[in-house]
């Protein structure tokens, strides 16, 4: 033990002794492997099996002091035999308690709130939104990632997270000597709704009205009354229309899950699921005909969703961080360090690394119970992947290039693709047109100054998909948000990560511009610097679409939504999805595939490239024929 705090103060960075300190011996041990390499900073650049190992140690770091559970718990047991399906509402998943990860629950938190003695507005976020967030000029992704990617990631957002607002409204006014400069000089929004946890430790917290189990309600809805909107209560299915697109209201709005702030690629990704949905439900009558409705939905619910969690976890992450190792890790939480050929042959018989976290026989939570918490929330604001302008292609075209891109039709403004008015758009446009130009076009990077200039005027939607009067600047609400929800700024953010802080500008970034305008707005003060610029203006690891800060909270919840969860691990059997629905569930790889089921011709005709996450022209993935755990350093 003098050994270790001999080396640690003259080794570990000063400003992460104090966590060290809290830490078992074995932990502390651990902490300086992934201490060394953070110094280095080479975890990224290390051969895939040592990129592994470095990754396996940080997910467990992660997992033993980044989980805050928030709020009290029922302990209310109940029958897992009785309720072996998804409920309405997210309750009776976790085995012990039938109220954990159900919709209105508290967000959890992956450190204590900010200690930061800074103000709501210090400095004002109407000026950081408008001097470091405003776009200039739209910066794309390149052939990574495309729009079909940035709608899938809205599409899970509503799957998982939303803060219940109060009644009570706020205005946020610019600085008089400012207000020239800037979209909208005062807008009005309604303040999170603070709830007392009736908790010693953490007093206050917000509850997520969405439950947060990877458990389809974007599509299935929330809670009883959500889940009667969307079926049809014949043969298990949802409602849809005759061309494949969502069913509407008598005020247009969408019948579907989730409907708020809703724009044409995030319904048309519903209206997908509803399809995929709907034909499980004919696969299963066909192979057990005596399933009734309920049951037949039941069913249909549990394999849509783990389609839907399968196709995160394996293709649209492994596009988001580009990576060998990230590639390797993504499938080893799904199929286990073994792979699917083994798996497949052989059941889950290894445990969580060999033979991954899906078919586990007991759930982990790591001794908190699950929720998905206010930093995953901050870091998963990419409304930078925007464009300003949705670039609507001719299908019919007889000039489509070898490289298989459609030309272009029209530019059509993204505002008139949200809301009601982006739905009447889609309907004459039809599914197959919008894809395939989502599939064509590259999506926004994210990065500083690429904020999309039409959210800074937004008619933002309330709970049930309704237009509000008071459009928002929601760049600058976003950087207002994680103020007022007590997330930490982005160096105290990192510190309880466990990662090095900077210590001047220059260690986020080679950019002299942006430590130019950083200065402008922070001074020197870098404890100052919102977590949602820090994250903007990081530089990125090579393959990497997001920050490495943003990338580590994945890392523990991206395990977390499959590990915690009664349907990923000790239900995830034949008994309980049917042996026909584990199948599909297993057959299914790729949101390719989903879309190959739907439409025969599409990708076949349209997309050139591996993934339908990136731009369909894009040259296929190259093959490599390194076997993927002994690939070298990138
Ligand atoms: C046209 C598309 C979109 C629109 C109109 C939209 C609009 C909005 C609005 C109005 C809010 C609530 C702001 C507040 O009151 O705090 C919000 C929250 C949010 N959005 Fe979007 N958004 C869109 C796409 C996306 C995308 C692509 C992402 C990518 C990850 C995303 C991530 C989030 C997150 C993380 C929140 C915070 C949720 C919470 O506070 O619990 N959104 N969005």
């Amino acid at each position: 033990m003098a050994i270790f705090s001999l080396f640690s103060s003259s080794f570990i960075h000063p400003q992460l002794l104090h966590i060290a300190a809290k830490m078992t011996l074995l932990d502390t041990f651990l902490f300086y492997v992934v201490h060394v390499v953070d110094k280095l900073g080479i975890w990224h650049r290390l051969p895939v099996l040592l990129g592994l190992a470095y990754l396996g140690i940080r997910r467990h770091l992660h997992q033993r002091y980044n989980l805050l559970h928030v709020g009290g718990i029922s302990g209310r047991k109940y029958s897992t035999e009785e309720f072996s399906y998804r409920t309405a509402d997210g309750t009776c998943n976790h085995p012990g308690d039938d109220t954990i990860g159900s919709q209105g629950t508290f967000f959890g938190r992956n450190m204590p709130p900010a200690t930061s003695r800074y103000g709501l507005l210090e400095p004002h976020p109407t000026i950081v939104a408008s001097k470091l967030l405003g776009r200039k000029k739209f910066i794309d992704n390149g052939k990574q990632f495309n729009m079909v990617a940035c709608s899938w990631i809205q599409f899970m957002i509503h799957d998982w997270i939303d803060h219940l607002e109060d009644t009570q409204q706020v205005e946020l006014r610019a600085p008089d000597e400012f207000s020239s400069g800037c979209p909208s000089k005062s807008f009005k929004f309604f303040e999170t709704k603070k709830v007392s946890t009736g908790s010693p430790n953490l007093k206050i917290g917000s509850l997520n009205t969405r439950t947060p189990w990877w458990d389809g309600s974007v599509i299935y809805g929330n809670n009883k009354e959500g889940m009667r909107r969307v079926r049809t209560f014949k043969e298990g299915k949802l409602k849809i229309t005759q061309e494949g697109l969502l069913q509407h209201d008598e005020k247009g709005v969408p019948i579907s899950g989730d409907v708020r702030n809703c724009w044409a690629g995030f319904s048309l990704l519903q209206a997908l699921f509803v399809k995929e949905h709907n034909a499980v439900c004919d696969m299963l009558k066909v192979h057990y005909p005596d399933l009734d409705d309920e049951q037949l939905y039941r069913h249909a619910r549990l394999v849509t969703s783990a389609v839907i969690a399968k196709v995160h976890t394996i293709d649209w992450t492994v596009e988001l961080l580009k990576t060998d190792t990230l590639l390797a890790g993504m499938r080893i939480n799904w199929y286990g360090f073994m792979g699917k050929k083994f798996k497949d042959l052989f059941g889950h018989i290894l445990g969580a690394v060999l033979s991954g976290l899906v078919g586990l026989r007991q759930p982990k939570d790591h001794g908190v119970p699950y929720s998905l918490t206010e930093e995953f929330v901050s870091v998963y604001r990419m409304h930078s992947l925007l464009p300003d302008n949705f670039e609507l292609r001719d299908i019919k075209s007889s000039s489509t290039a070898e490289d298989k891109c459609p030309p272009i039709l029209e530019q059509v403004p993204m505002r008139d693709l949200v809301g009601i008015d982006g739905e009447k758009r889609l309907s004459t446009i039809g599914m197959e047109q919008m894809l395939v130009s989502m599939g064509h076009q590259s999506c926004g990077e994210v990065t500083l100054w690429n904020y999309p200039s039409w959210m800074r005027n937004l008619v933002a939607h309330d709970i049930n998909g309704e237009d509000r009067p008071d459009p928002v600047d929601m760049a600058t609400l976003e950087i207002y948000r994680d103020r007022e929800r007590g997330v930490a700024r982005y160096n105290e953010f990192r510190r309880n990560l466990l990662m090095i802080p900077v210590s001047k500008w220059e260690d986020l970034t080679d950019d002299e511009e942006v430590v130019e305008a950083l200065h402008e707005v922070y001074g020197d003060d870098v404890e100052k610097l919102d977590l949602l610029v820090g994250l903007h203006a990081e530089k990125k690891i090579k393959g990497f679409a997001i920050s490495e800060t943003a990338f580590f909270i994945f890392l523990l919840l991206a395990s977390r939504r499959l590990e915690a969860d009664r349907f990923f691990t000790t239900n995830f059997n034949t008994k309980t999805y049917t042996e026909k629905g584990l199948e599909w569930v297993n057959e299914t790889e790729t949101l390719k595939d989903v879309i190959d089921r739907h439409f025969p011709e599409m990708t076949r005709k349209w997309m050139r490239c591996s993934s339908a996450f990136s731009v369909w022209d894009s040259m296929p993935t190259p093959a490599n024929y390194i076997p993927l755990y002994l690939r070298p350093t990138p």
